[in-house]
This record gives C-alpha cells, sequence and structure tokens, in this order.
C-alpha cells in the first residue's frame, strides 16, 4: 500500500520569520505518521534554517526547483549538490509556472529528474495540460508525452521512486479543481504510462499526487480516489492549520 504524501508548494511567498513560525507550529502538531507524509518545498533562502529545525522531525523540507549541473558558470543558479548538502531531501521539477515563464521543457525536466538520483534527492515531477489542450482532447497524449519525456532513461528502482504531480493548469490558483473522477482519470493514465515503460510493479509504487485548488475541504474526496496517493498544495499550503488539516486527511 502506498504512503499519502502531502507536499505544500510555497511558491515566492513569506519571508523567514513567517515561515520558521509555519514550520514550528507543524512540528508540534506533528500530523504525519498512520501513512501520510509531509513536504514543505520552500524557497532557496529558507532552505537552511527550515532543515535545521525540521531535523529529528518528521516533516521533510523540499526546494522548488533547481538547476540540473553539479557546479559551474550559471549565475543564479542553485545545484542538486547544494540542495543535498543542505539535507533537503525533495525538489519539485518541471513547476507549469516554470514551463511556462522560465522556458523549463521536457529535455531539462528529464536532465533534473537525473540529477536529482545522482544526489539521492527525490523530485516530484510535474506534469498537466492546458484548458486549450483538455477542450482540444489532447489530455491524455500531452500527459504520456510528459510523462514518457521526463521520465526517460530512468532506471526502473528511480521511477519507482519518483513522485509525479498532477496539475492540471487550469486549476492552479483558480479554484477550479479538476472533479475527482476526472483528476483521478489522469492519473491512473499516469500509471499506465509508466506500467508501459517499466513492470506492473514499479507502477504501483508510484506515488502519484494531485495539484490545483487542493484545500481542507476537497482534499478528503480527491485522497479516496484510487490512483490519487496525495497533494501537492499552492494556496492552502500557505497557512499552518490549513496545511495540518491536508495532511491529517491523508492519515489511514
Ligand atoms: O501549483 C500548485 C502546487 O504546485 C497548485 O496551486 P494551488 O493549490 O494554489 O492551486
Amino acid at each position: 500500500m502506498r504512503n499519502k504524501v502531502i507536499a505544500g508548494n510555497w511558491k515566492m511567498n513569506k519571508v523567514l520569520s513567517e515561515a520558521e513560525k509555519f514550520v514550528q507550529e507543524v512540528v508540534d502538531k506533528d500530523p504525519t505518521g498512520q501513512g501520510v507524509e509531509a513536504i514543505v518545498c520552500a524557497p532557496f533562502p529558507f532552505l537552511a534554517p527550515l532543515v535545521e529545525q525540521t531535523k529529528g522531525t518528521s516533516v521533510k523540507i523540499g526546494a522548488q526547483n533547481m538547476h540540473y549541473a553539479k557546479n559551474g558558470a550559471f549565475t543564479g543558479e542553485v545545484s542538486p549538490v547544494m540542495l543535498k548538502d543542505l539535507g533537503v531531501t525533495h525538489v519539485v521539477i518541471g513547476h507549469s509556472e516554470r514551463r511556462e515563464y522560465f522556458a523549463e521543457t521536457d529535455e531539462t525536466v528529464n536532465k533534473k529528474a537525473h540529477a536529482a538520483f545522482e544526489h539521492d534527492l527525490t523530485p516530484i515531477v510535474c506534469v498537466g495540460e492546458t484548458l486549450d489542450q483538455r477542450e482540444a482532447n489532447e489530455t491524455m497524449n500531452h500527459i504520456e508525452t510528459q510523462v514518457r519525456e521526463g521520465l526517460k532513461d530512468l532506471t526502473d528502482a528511480q521511477i519507482a521512486e519518483t513522485i509525479v504531480a498532477y496539475e492540471p493548469i487550469w486549476a492552479i490558483g483558480t479554484g477550479k479543481t479538476a472533479s475527482s473522477s476526472d483528476a483521478n482519470e489522469v492519473c491512473g493514465h499516469i500509471r499506465n504510462v509508466i506500467e508501459k515503460m517499466t513492470s506492473t510493479e514499479t507502477a504501483n509504487q508510484v506515488v502519484i499526487q494531485y495539484g490545483g485548488s487542493v484545500k481542507p475541504a476537497n482534499v478528503d474526496e480527491l485522497l479516496t480516489q484510487s490512483d490519487i496517493d496525495g497533494a501537492l498544495v499552492g494556496g492552502a499550503s500557505l497557512e499552518a492549520e490549513s496545511f495540518i488539516q491536508l495532511v491529517e486527511a491523508g492519515k489511514k
């Protein structure tokens, strides 16, 4: 049975004091256990203090992006070596905002996924369709391409460890959630694509999250779906109380 994984993606929000206050509230409440894990994906400047603050707790700290190179002349970038050295455990790769505003492609997503495993970081690989693609019935083909290209040439063992986040772009920050059955249909499709790439056993181990306007009011229904193993949450992950409720919803 797969664990449920709830990850908060703060995006470009908060200052350090707010970040620390949030994490303290979550750590004090410790909503994990019973098959649910909690990850906070914070902006780069907060990673070191938050890793320190969560040492010995069950809350994990993730980054929202990274470069794929170990080091080098890439002004303004952050490498997987730096993240690993700090004690970061997860990294979001290929978020639709990065694809749209920062020219991320399936090729860079794939390079970053390989780099994550080379440095013992767990990638949270994001895929999702636009509203135009959904209306043109292109969702399934588009998702298949993103999954195949993004996870290309990873070993079966690495794919089993990958977290895939299905985030329909039209549902991000809009208040429009995909219906739980539509979300589950695409998450099931992702698992089928992975099964074709690897094996049934591997596909059954992959944690597939849904993201897009997830909040305490709709998380229960999403998490009861057969192929939805967690959530990648933006807006509703900014308040500790709401994040704690989301994590608790994942308990068995
Ligand atoms: O992009 C998201 C998480 O990565 C989803 O954002 P919202 O939860 O604000 O819709």
